[in-house]
């Protein structure tokens, strides 16, 4: 199972500390059970990576589409290797609404962070809009497709459906509407991609997620794990980790 912490724009320099101080005096189970990632705003990467244990690891949450350059702003992919980071998000749905990140503009970014050697968390989802018309999987498909265009090693690849209706809203998917979509993804990777990426390809799910949640979506034969926004600053996040001991015994 796979738990990212996703900070977004939050934390001061004296919370981030107290979150690391949290987060390393926690008992979780090991890392062959859970993989714990945590996302944080550009400029607290070098300090956490630093400071947390080294059993968590660290992610950032965007990088340039290409090599760097005069690109005023932005932070490369070779910039995020060069310190160590070894994971970053990308496509998340607040950046493809607030900045008009295309699906395409998403697939080139995912490709040439991997390319550089990042993992990547790719993010797709549905709007409220969107579901209610029934296009859930269409808009889910033609996200993953710009990808899958672009990417032939899908080993560093995480998938995060994460519905936008339920980010941020205490509005969780229930536990058979996250199945659904991530069954129905595995299927789209099966017969678009290959039998082996879509077995061992992790998708984990995003949006509302907390200590109370957690032990039923992780439950479900297809979450491999969450990508948690809110709750991550609280200390209810240790819960989560720990709810990978459920998916272990299924
Ligand atoms: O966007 C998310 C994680 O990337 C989910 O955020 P919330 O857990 O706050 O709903």
């Amino acid at each position: 199972m796979k738990i990212k912490y996703h900070w977004k724009c939050n934390g001061t320099g004296e919370e981030v500390k107290k979150i690391v101080n949290t987060l390393n005096e926690a008992q979780v189970p090991s890392q062959d059970v859970v993989e714990v990632v945590v996302s944080l705003p550009y400029v607290f990467l070098p300090l956490v990576k630093s400071t947390l244990r080294s059993d968590f690891h660290v992610a950032a949450q965007n990088c340039w589409v290409k090599k760097g350059g005069a690109f005023t702003g932005e932070v490369s992919a070779e910039m995020l290797v060069n310190l160590d980071i070894p994971w970053v998000i990308l496509g998340h749905s607040e950046r493809r609404a607030l900045l008009n990140e295309s699906n395409e503009f998403v697939g080139d970014k995912v490709a040439y962070a991997l390319a550089q050697g990042l993992k990547v968390i790719a993010c797709v989802g549905e709007t409220l809009e969107q579901r209610e018309a029934g296009s859930t999987m269409d808009v889910v498909a033609a996200q993953t497709k710009a990808i899958a265009d672009r990417v032939s090693n899908w080993s560093n690849v995480v998938i995060a459906y994460e519905p936008v209706w339920a980010i941020g809203t205490g509005k969780v998917a229930s536990p058979a509407q996250a199945q659904e979509v991530h069954d129905e993804l595995r299927k789209w990777l099966e017969k678009n991609v290959s039998d082996d990426v879509a077995a061992t390809t992790r998708i984990i799910y995003g949006g509302s997620v907390n200590g109370g949640n957690c032990k039923e979506l992780g439950g479900q034969a297809d979450v491999d794990g969450f990508l948690v926004g809110g709750a991550s600053l609280k200390p209810e996040f240790i819960d989560i980790i720990k709810a990978a001991e459920v998916k272990k015994s299924a």
